[in-house]
């Protein structure tokens, strides 16, 4: 059996890398921590996991992590590279689900997250952790930079057309829209019920920190440096992220359907819906991210629809799917079943 840590047990990411975790056959978890539940029973604190869980919230300490085989931070940002270092020389291998070591640039980091690097001379080293385009490298990593939520819908939508050249990249136009639960567990005065129910609106207009990360993806996995608009929205609901991305043909005989369905050919997370419109319900706490492309009016402008469940497929469970690849087990194990009823 894996022997597993979380750092960061009680935020949203963490308690769905429980959800997940109880139920994956290979998997033994050792430490949950959280500094404000420490000593908390974890099923007091999540009564869906009465009966499957047996621990108490700990400290995050690094001589209890570094017992085990693996170790997720699903902390904010600036978090996991305090500890990182630490960790990997005691053996642990580590993936953190949040941007610490994301950006290969240590200077864009310091720019976008306003804080230097920790360890910067880990960020080569780091593996990023889209299965889907970087599988062969995440086998042998011993640290995983889980993606963003909204860098996972958008580089997996956007990425089949650029990698086959069909469309212009120096106009791409991402319109992301995400449930409330992107923000995380902390309580903020903009993301109450009174604030964002019954409201629609688009934040972070002029720049996200995303918006990097993205740029980062395609210019790697595609090899062509975008110049991307990205303009994400907040909706009101809680999870999933829906993602409608935009580009021009410059190859107007490409059949659409075709190219994304050889590119994503044996990828059991992808599904491919041709003339559909992929919907959030659809991917409820599924590891799955829908997909399907159209060329309205048989113009030149190509509309992909990319959506998630931000909290799945956009964290804990690609964290999962990294997990399983990194130590050898089938990549869907514990995966399979993890879909909420609509
Ligand atoms: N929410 C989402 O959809 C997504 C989030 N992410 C990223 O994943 C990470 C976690 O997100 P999310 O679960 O939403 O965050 P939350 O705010 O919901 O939870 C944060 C968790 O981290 C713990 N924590 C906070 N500060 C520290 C610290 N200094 N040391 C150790 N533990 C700490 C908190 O517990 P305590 O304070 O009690 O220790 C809490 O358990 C973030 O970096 C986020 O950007 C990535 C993709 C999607
Ligand atoms: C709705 C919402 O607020 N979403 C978050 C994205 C969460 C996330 O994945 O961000 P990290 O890159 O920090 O991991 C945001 O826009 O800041």
């Amino acid at each position: 059996m894996l022997r597993v840590g979380i750092v960061g047990g009680t935020g949203y990411t963490g308690a769905e890398l429980l959800r997940i975790l109880v139920r994956h056959p290979e998997v033994s978890l050792r430490a949950i921590t959280s500094r404000s539940e420490a000593g908390q029973r974890v099923d007091d604190l999540f009564p869906h996991l009465r009966g499957q869980v047996d621990l108490c919230f700990t400290e995050p300490d690094t001589s209890v992590l570094g017992d085990c085989d693996l170790v997720f931070f699903a902390t904010p940002n600036g978090t996991a590279m305090q500890a990182v270092p630490d960790l990997l020389n005691l053996g642990t291998r580590v993936i953190d689900l949040a941007a610490d070591f994301r950006l290969k640039d240590p200077a864009l980091w310091e720019r976008w997250y306003g804080m230097p690097h920790q360890c910067p001379e880990l960020l080569a080293e780091a593996v990023y952790g889209l299965p889907e385009l970087n599988r062969a490298a995440i086998r042998d990593a011993r640290l995983i930079a889980n993606p963003g939520c909204y860098p996972t819908a958008v580089t997996l939508g956007l990425l089949p057309l650029l990698a086959a050249g069909v469309v212009d990249p120096a106009w791409v136009i991402a319109d992301a829209k995400s449930g409330v639960s992107g923000a995380g567990r902390k309580a903020s005065t903009g993301l109450l019920m009174a604030e964002v129910g019954e409201s629609f609106k688009a934040y972070s207009v002029m720049g996200h920190r995303h918006s990097p990360e993205i740029t980062q993806n395609l210019a790697h996995f595609a090899g062509v440096e975008v110049n991307l608009t990205f303009v994400p929205h907040l909706l009101p609901m809680i999870r999933g992220i829906e993602a409608t991305l935009y580009a021009r043909l410059t190859d107007p005989g490409v059949d659409l359907d075709q190219l994304y369905a050889e590119r994503y050919a044996h990828e059991h997370f992808i599904d491919l819906m041709p003339g559909g419109h992929p919907d959030t319900r659809s991917v409820r706490g599924a590891n799955h991210c829908r997909i399907a492309v159209a060329r309205p009016g048989a113009g030149d402008v190509v509309v992909v629809q990319s959506v998630i469940d931000n909290l799945v497929k956009g964290a804990a469970g690609q964290a999962v799917q990294n997990m399983n690849l990194m130590f050898g087990m089938p990549e869907s194990m514990g995966l399979e079943s993890v879909a909420l009823l609509p």
